[in-house]
């Protein structure tokens, strides 16, 4: 996992206070003349990796591949599903890619519950940025740019840009004095 790194150089990263979350779901049944969307829209997950625990009989779940493509993830028995999250992306330069996923409730879809456990560092802990050996540099392809989706090697940068964009009107009405991510942060660029 270090990638050419030593075996320890994300320790400092979680040492103190690593702000680990796991998280109950509830997606509620769906009559099938009740229209609308429900579920969890396309994103990548902020932090640096999810581990998701799924029903067997869950479904919903998609990842997106390369090509924009949508592709249902099934569970798999006695396994999670893992996403990369975009901190873990930026430590890899891209080499581990955060994976674009969603879930979809179409109508008629039965109630669902997963749990997802999102691995995260300390918030003020600045990720660091491995330096891969050769072999592995010539199959990145670098940090994806997005104008609309910075990233931040600050996992707590991160993570607040994630729940600002989630939330547009919890944080008008109470964080009206909350600042962006620090001025500091770097604006990662290809
Ligand atoms: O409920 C799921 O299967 C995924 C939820 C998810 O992607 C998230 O909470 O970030
Ligand atoms: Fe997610």
């Amino acid at each position: 996992m270090s990638l050419g790194s030593l075996p320890n150089v994300f320790d400092p990263a979680f040492a103190s206070d690593p702000d680990s979350l796991t998280k109950l779901a509830h997606y509620p049944s769906r009559p099938p003349q009740v229209g609308g969307e429900q579920g969890v829209g396309s994103h990548k997950d902020s932090g640096v990796l999810t581990h998701l625990l799924l029903e067997s009989a869950s479904r919903g779940l998609q990842v997106q591949g390369l090509d924009g493509q949508w592709i249902d993830a099934p569970p798999v028995d006695g396994a999670f599903v893992v996403n990369i999250g975009e901190v873990l992306e930026v430590a890899t330069d891209g080499y581990l890619r955060a994976t674009p996923h969603r879930v979809l409730t179409p109508a008629g879809a039965s109630p669902r519950t997963s749990i997802p456990f999102f691995f995260g560092p300390t918030l003020q802990a600045r990720v660091p940025r491995l330096r891969l050996p050769v072999g592995l540099r010539a199959e990145t392809h670098g940090i994806s740019h997005d104008e609309s989706n910075q990233l931040h090697s600050t996992y707590g940068d991160n993570m607040w840009k994630a729940k600002m964009r989630a939330h547009p009107e919890a944080f008008a009405r109470w964080h009206t004095d909350t600042p962006r991510p620090a001025a500091t942060t770097t604006h990662l660029r290809n």
